[in-house]
C-alpha cells in the first residue's frame, strides 16, 4: 500500500540524496535474484536509515534482519570510526550475497553478520547498543523489544519497521485480523503504554516507529 501518491513519492525522492552506487547495485541485485525483493529498505527509506544513523553517531547497533544486506549498510553509514554494526538473519540462502556487498562496502571488520535464529542470538551478545533496528519476523516483534530494550543504552534508540503493516493495523471492524497483523497491534499498544520509551510513529513507507530509551 502506497501512502503518498505516485507524484508526490517522485517529488520526495527527487528531493533526497541519491542512491549509493554500491547500494544501486545491491537494490538491483535483490529484485534480479532474491525472493520477496520488496523487503529491502530501499532508496528512500536507506537514506533515512542512514540519516538517523549520522545524528545518533552509535558505536554498537544492533539489526535484527539482515535479507541482503540493504539496510546494515546503510546504518554503517552513522557508526563511529570504531563502531560495530551486528545483523542477525536465520536465511543463510543469502550468505554469499550479504558477504560481498559486505566486502565491497569495505566494512568486514565493522559488520559482524550472525547466521540464525534472533530469539536464540540476542541473548548471548554482551553488548550495550545506541541504536536497534528491529526487521525481522512480525510475529516476535514484542519479544525482540523485550530482549533488546535491557541491552539498550538510556538514551539509545530503537527502530521498528513496518508497523502500519500496508494499513492493515486500521482495518474495518468486523473483518477478521491475522496473525502477522495482531502481532504488530499488539507491538506498537505495548510500546504506547511502556513508559520506559518516547515514541513517534512516522508514515514513512509501511511505517517506522522511532523509540527513545529514557
Ligand atoms: C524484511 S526482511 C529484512 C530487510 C532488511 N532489513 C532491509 O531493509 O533490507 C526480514 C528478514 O528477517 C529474517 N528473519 C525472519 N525471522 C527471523 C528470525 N527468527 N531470526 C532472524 N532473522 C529472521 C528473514 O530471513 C528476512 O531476511
Amino acid at each position: 500500500m502506497d501512502f503518498l501518491s505516485k507524484e508526490l513519492q517522485d517529488y520526495v525522492l527527487r528531493h533526497t540524496s541519491p542512491e549509493p552506487e554500491l547500494l544501486q547495485q545491491l537494490n538491483r541485485e535483490t529484485y534480479l535474484k532474491v525472493l520477496m525483493p520488496r523487503m529491502l529498505s530501499g532508496h528512500y527509506q536507506g537514506r533515512v536509515l542512514s540519516m538517523l544513523s549520522h545524528m545518533i553517531k552509535p558505536k554498537q547497533i544492533l539489526e535484527i534482519g539482515t535479507y541482503t544486506g540493504y539496510s546494515g549498510l546503510c546504518l554503517a553509514e552513522g557508526l563511529t570510526p570504531d563502531g560495530q554494526l551486528h545483523t542477525i538473519d536465520i536465511n543463510d540462502e543469502l550468505e554469499d550475497l550479504v558477504r560481498k556487498y559486505v566486502a565491497a562496502a569495505g566494512l568486514e571488520n565493522q559488520i559482524n553478520y550472525y547466521l540464525g535464529n534472533a530469539l536464540e542470538i540476542i541473548p548471548t551478545l554482551n553488548i550495550q547498543f545506541d541504536l536497534v533496528f528491529i526487521d525481522a519476523d512480525k510475529i516476535n516483534y514484542s519479544r525482540y523489544y523485550d530482549l533488546v530494550l535491557e541491552k539498550t543504552n538510556p538514551g539509545g534508540y530503537i527502530l521498528a519497521d513496518n508497523v502500519l503493516w500496508s494499513g492493515k493495523v486500521v482495518q474495518e471492524p468486523g473483518k477478521k485480523i491475522d496473525k502477522d497483523t495482531q502481532a504488530i497491534l499488539d507491538f506498537n499498544l505495548k510500546i504506547q503504554q511502556d513508559d520506559r520509551v518516547e515514541n513517534v510513529l512516522l508514515p514513512l513507507r509501511d511505517g517506522l516507529l522511532l523509540m527513545r530509551k529514557k
